[in-house]
Order: C-alpha cells, then sequence, then structure tokens
C-alpha cells in the first residue's frame, strides 16, 4: 500500500498532472471510457444492484457525464488566477488567487450508488491537478473490480490508481499520507477516517448518511408529493442517502397519505412488485437482516412482505411512529416508510430540530420534490453536522480539490521596512485601517495622495 501511494506522489511530482492540456486529455478518457464500456459498466452496477440499465444509466452515468462536460467547459475560467483587490499600500503590485492542486487525493467511495459516487469526485480531482487513490467499495465488488480494471486503460497509470480490498485494506490506506480524503459512507467510520486523517493533519470531506425529514403540509398537492416521495423512497429500495427517511404530517392525511403511496408504488412498479424489473433487492443479507429488525414492534399500514433468499423486501410504510423506536433512532438505508402524526408544521418543525442532525439545518433541502438537487451541478452536495462536512459537484468539487493560493507579487521599488518607527506604523495605519479614513472627503483625499505617493514611488523619487 505504502508502495502504491509513494508511486502516486512521485508521479505528481512530476508535475504533469497541472497543465490544463493534460487534465483535459484524462477527462476526455472518461465519457471515452464510458462510451466504449457502457455495457459492462451497467452490467456491474446491474450484478452488484440489481438496476435495470435504464436505471443505472439514469442514477449514475448522466451525471457523470454532465459533470465531465461542465469541468471541460469550465475549466480555464475555474483554474485561472483570479485578481484580488488591492489596498492603498499594495497599489503597484499584482495580487490574485492561483487555485493549486493539492497533491494526492484520496477518494473512498460507498456501495450504494457505487459508479457515480467514485467517479464523479474522481473527475474533480483530476479537473483541479491532483494525483488520486480510488478506493471503491468492497460490498458492490462488482463495479469495483471493473473500475480497477477499465481506469488504468482510460487515464494515466501513474497519477490514477484504484486499490481494492476490504476494511483490512481501507484502513492500511488511511495510515498513508494524502493531501485531500473523501469519504462516503456511514457516520461511524467517518469518524475513523477523520481520526486517520488527523494524524497527517490531512483535509477531509466526509459525505455521510443520516435522517432526512419528510414534511407534508395539508395544503400541498397531495397526489404530486406522494408520487415524488414514492418515486424518492423506493427507487434503489431507499439506499440512497438523500431520499426521506420518514414522513411528518398532521394525524388526518396519515390514511390518505398511505393510500396514495399505495397507488404510486402500483403504477411505478405494477401489481406484483417483486416480479418489477425496475425494483431492486437490498444489498446483502447483513443489510436484510438489520432493516428487517427495524419493523420490528410496528404498526404495519402496507405491505412489510420480504424474501430473504433474495434479500426482498416490499415498499413498506409504517403509521402512528413512536419517535423512540429503532426505526427512527437509526439510519433506516431501506424502503420502508415509517408516518410520525404531528399536529402541524410548528410541531414538525419542533419534532425535527430535537433529533440529531440533519435538523433543519440540513446537508441540503427540496421543496415540493424529492433527491434532484443532487442532479444539479450548480448546488453543493454536501453534509452538514453528523451527515459530514466539505462539498463536491461542478464548481464546488473545484472549490474543494485545489486550494486557493494567494500570491502578491511585489514591486521592488516601495521599500519600507523595518516598520519601526510611531511615524510608520501611523502611515500604515491611515492607510489600512477604516477607522482612520472615515469620510467620504479624508477617504478621497487620502486615495489621492495613495496615488500620489504610488505614481513618485514607482518613478523612484521615494
Ligand atoms: N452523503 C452522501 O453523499 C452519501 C452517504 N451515504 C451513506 O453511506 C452509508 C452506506 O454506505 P456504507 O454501508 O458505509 O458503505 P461501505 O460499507 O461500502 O463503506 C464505505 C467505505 O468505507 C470503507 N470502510 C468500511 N468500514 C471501514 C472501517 N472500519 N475502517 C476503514 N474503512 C472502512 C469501505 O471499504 C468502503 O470503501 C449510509 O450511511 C449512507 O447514508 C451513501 C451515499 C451518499
Ligand atoms: C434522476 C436520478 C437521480 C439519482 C440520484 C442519485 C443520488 C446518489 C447519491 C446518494 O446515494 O444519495
Amino acid at each position: 500500500m505504502e508502495h502504491e501511494v509513494q508511486r502516486v506522489r512521485a508521479a505528481f511530482s512530476s508535475s504533469r498532472s497541472h497543465p490544463l492540456t493534460f487534465r483535459r486529455r484524462q477527462l476526455k478518457a472518461l465519457p471515452a471510457m464510458v462510451q466504449e464500456r457502457e455495457k459492462d459498466v451497467l452490467a456491474a452496477i446491474g450484478a452488484d444492484l440489481s438496476k435495470s440499465e435504464f436505471i443505472a444509466y439514469s442514477q449514475e452515468v448522466i451525471s457523470v457525464l454532465g459533470e465531465i462536460d461542465l469541468m471541460l467547459e469550465k475549466l480555464p475560467e475555474w483554474a485561472a488566477a483570479k485578481p484580488a483587490q488591492r489596498n492603498l499600500l499594495t497599489m503597484l503590485d499584482e495580487a490574485y488567487i492561483q487555485p493549486e492542486p493539492l497533491g494526492v487525493i484520496l477518494i473512498i467511495g460507498a456501495w450504494n450508488d457505487p459508479f457515480v459516487l467514485t467517479i464523479q469526485p474522481l473527475i474533480g480531482a483530476i479537473a483541479a491537478g491532483n494525483a488520486v487513490i480510488i478506493k471503491p467499495s468492497e460490498v458492490s465488488e462488482n463495479t469495483a473490480k471493473l473500475l480497477a480494471k477499465l481506469l488504468p486503460q482510460y487515464l494515466d497509470q501513474d497519477l490514477y490508481a484504484v486499490v481494492n480490498g476490504g476494511v483490512k485494506e481501507t484502513t492500511e490506506l488511511l495510515k498513508q499520507q494524502f493531501d485531500h480524503i473523501l469519504y462516503t459512507g456511514n457516520t461511524a467510520v467517518g469518524k475513523i477516517v477523520m481520526q486517520a486523517a488527523a494524524k497527517h493533519l490531512t483535509p477531509v470531506a466526509l459525505e455521510l448518511g443520516g435522517k432526512s425529514p419528510c414534511y407534508v403540509d395539508r395544503d400541498c398537492d397531495l397526489d404530486v408529493a406522494c408520487r415524488r416521495i414514492t418515486w424518492g423512497k423506493f427507487m434503489n429500495c431507499r439506499q440512497t442517502c438523500i431520499a426521506s427517511s420518514y414522513v411528518l404530517c398532521e394525524p388526518s392525511l396519515q390514511d390518505l397519505i398511505v393510500r396514495k403511496v399505495q397507488e404510486a408504488v402500483k403504477e411505478f412498479y405494477g401489481e406484483n412488485v417483486k416480479e418489477s424489473p425496475d425494483y431492486k433487492r437490498i444489498i446483502n443479507l447483513r443489510h436484510f437482516k438489520r432493516i428487517k429488525s427495524l419493523l420490528e414492534g410496528q404498526k404495519i399500514a402496507f405491505s412489510g412482505e420480504m424474501d430473504e433468499a433474495t434479500r426482498y423486501i416490499a415498499p413498506t410504510i409504517l403509521t402512528d411512529v413512536n419517535p423512540d423506536t429503532k426505526v427512527m433512532q437509526e439510519e433506516i438505508f431501506g424502503p420502508i416508510l415509517p408516518i410520525v402524526p404531528v399536529k402541524n408544521a410548528d410541531e414538525a418543525i419542533q419534532f425535527i430540530n430535537e433529533h440529531e442532525t440533519p435538523w433543519l439545518s440540513t446537508g441540503g433541502v427540496t421543496g415540493n420534490e424529492v433527491i434532484m438537487y443532487f442532479m444539479l451541478s450548480s448546488l453543493p452536495f454536501r453534509g452538514v453536522g453528523s451527515s459530514g462536512m466539505g462539498a463536491y459537484h461542478g464548481k464546488h468539487s473545484f472549490d474543494t480539490f485545489p486550494y486557493q493560493r494567494p500570491c502578491l507579487l511585489k514591486t521592488l521599488k516601495q521599500e519600507g521596512y523595518p516598520l519601526n518607527s510611531q511615524s510608520k506604523v501611523g502611515w500604515a495605519k491611515l492607510f489600512l485601517l477604516k477607522r482612520f479614513n472615515k469620510g467620504r472627503l479624508g477617504l478621497l483625499l487620502l486615495t489621492l495622495l495613495g496615488v500620489l505617493a504610488a505614481l513618485l514611488i514607482k518613478a523612484g523619487y521615494c
């Protein structure tokens, strides 16, 4: 492992990942890979998560292709140095902010959307000029193996490496020094990642899990609301971190919501959900048993059907759910929709605020919608509090993976050091502190004085 990280670091030290032409070439290789090996990519995702080709493409491939197009279009603008505002003391100097590659980035992916959650951060890291070690989740092993096979065929093999393996390998990787780590996965492991990173003072972006509350108001269009909740909640068997976890509504709406979600399930997946090609399975037996245990003692208003042999859990709705039960305490990450009755919107807000983040301070918010903000690259994809820190997608990836290096290139003419006299400190105060040059007239005078002083300095009179 150490050798692999050193190999990638040596490639980064050669600086060949820096030029924009190189970054563009690497970025362009990714859609080529997706196009030429589309069948393999969709088959691997399908084998891991039983997603049909249509669904795998729309959930995992489209946003990757969109992200690459955006990066290619915006790279020259985002990577360019940005002029910084100068003050009277630096009027003759050059001041700018230059986005610089950080170095070697570690990307640790999760299994639930194994392609997009690994490749989308990779795009940002490449665009920002970094070298990258990619650690796909071992749980989605088909996608992990395919990435290890394909990426070296399309990308620079020394700068971008895939490391496969389980907890042992990830633990070993985390002992190495990186310049940034982006981890997607559960909160408990997020803490392990952050502890490991702290040893090297490595910055982290943690994309973690949590609860995503969904409040259904009496005045909303209930048909539309229930269709959207159904789509987000049961897509990928709700193995999606940002889909609604539970519904809060007035008691009088509860039965209506059950009925309308039930209707939408029938419309989306047919009479027999188990036979629907669009309905997925739970990723493994461990998660199947965990989700099953969440139903103990609950009032099941719809379905609850399960089949351990095929890890099938039907879209299931629980009503009158007690907030103190396990299903409301843990992240569900499965197709179970608890409904918790509350008196009104105020009580819903109070309920959400009393629970662990995401509270009303959430990583993201959607109104009249679920999930879809993931598809809009102009919005940062992020958690807050216990659902994580740091953001990526589009420009936000570009603000995460390079660092913004402040650059001040000073003229050689203006030399006033050392600042060791009362009069020099007086001049510095006058030039730098607003409260010493209050009032428009004073400011104008001061500006004129500054310009005059600057011209005199430039002309060599001082
Ligand atoms: N905020 C976000 O963007 C997203 C968050 N998630 C969250 O991810 C979770 C589901 O993924 P997981 O089951 O955690 O995925 P997982 O079991 O695949 O773990 C994620 C990664 O962590 C590594 N890992 C696991 N245990 C480890 C340990 N003890 N030490 C070091 N590394 C370890 C694995 O090798 C893997 O690469 C859910 O909580 C979900 O909410 C999922 C998707 C998106
Ligand atoms: C139009 C399809 C939208 C798919 C969104 C996929 C979200 C992936 C990240 C997650 O697991 O939370």
